[in-house]
């Protein structure tokens, strides 16, 4: 165990955060065999996902106390709006989802849960409130993805759904991230718990969900 607020916060949150890692979901990426219409699935959740982030992103630019942290969130927030939104849509025209079948199929549970999560922690204008869900949604992510086995798989679908979280561009937001919560997250440790242990909880449902 070291001193650093991130990975206390981390080892709490176990063992759901390496069940998370370590989900059916994430195995079957690492192969290519996620059934199409659960990977359909999981892209129309995830999509919906998307949107809420940048709210929350929109709040971390809004709260946070420095140029240097206002600029990164910025060029973070380009990225997700450009790069990564278009891989869902090309993903969507490759399994033949279409825009009726995005709108016909509910939330689930655990999608409205993070919804609200995301709103709530913007919402609180708590930089490390803020922090925590996001050091939840890009560490989780990233975690999961440095450790895919190469070669990556055939299909666009799921090889760039594990290259977008291990480019070495997100790997030193990442680590940005967990600087900033070590900084930050100690002025107010009880919120920042209780926002990275609950929105672990979800990333574990998210996965669940899908299936
Ligand atoms: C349930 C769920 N949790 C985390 C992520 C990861 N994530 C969401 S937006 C974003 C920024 C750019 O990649 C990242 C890493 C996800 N997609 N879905």
């Amino acid at each position: 165990m070291t001193d650093h607020f991130s990975d206390t916060l981390r080892a709490a949150s176990e063992p759901n955060w390496t069940r998370a890692v370590e989900h059916r979901f994430v195995s079957e990426l690492y192969t290519g065999s996620v059934n199409d219409r659960v990977m359909a699935f999981y892209l129309i959740q995830d999509h919906r996902f998307l949107d809420s982030f940048l709210t929350l992103l929109g709040a971390a630019i809004a709260t946070c106390d420095t140029f240097d942290a206002r600029l990164r969130f910025g060029q973070f927030a380009g990225m997700v709006s450009g790069e990564e939104n278009t891989y869902f849509l090309r993903a969507f025209d490759h399994l033949g989802v279409t825009d009726k079948d995005r709108a016909e199929t509910p939330d689930t549970a655990p999608t409205t849960g993070f919804q609200s999560i995301m709103r709530e922690a913007a919402e609180t204008r708590s930089y490390a409130a803020i922090l925590a869900v996001l050091n939840v949604a890009e560490g989780l992510y990233y975690d999961w993805a440095m450790r895919a086995p190469k070669p990556l798989p055939e299909s666009f679908v799921h090889a760039e759904w594990i290259t977008l979280h291990d480019s070495p561009a997100f790997a030193q937001f990442v680590a940005f991230l967990r600087a900033e919560l070590d900084r930050v997250g100690p002025t107010t440790p009880d919120i920042a718990r209780d926002f990275f242990l609950r929105a672990v909880s979800l990333e574990l449902e998210f996965f669940d969900a899908v299936y």
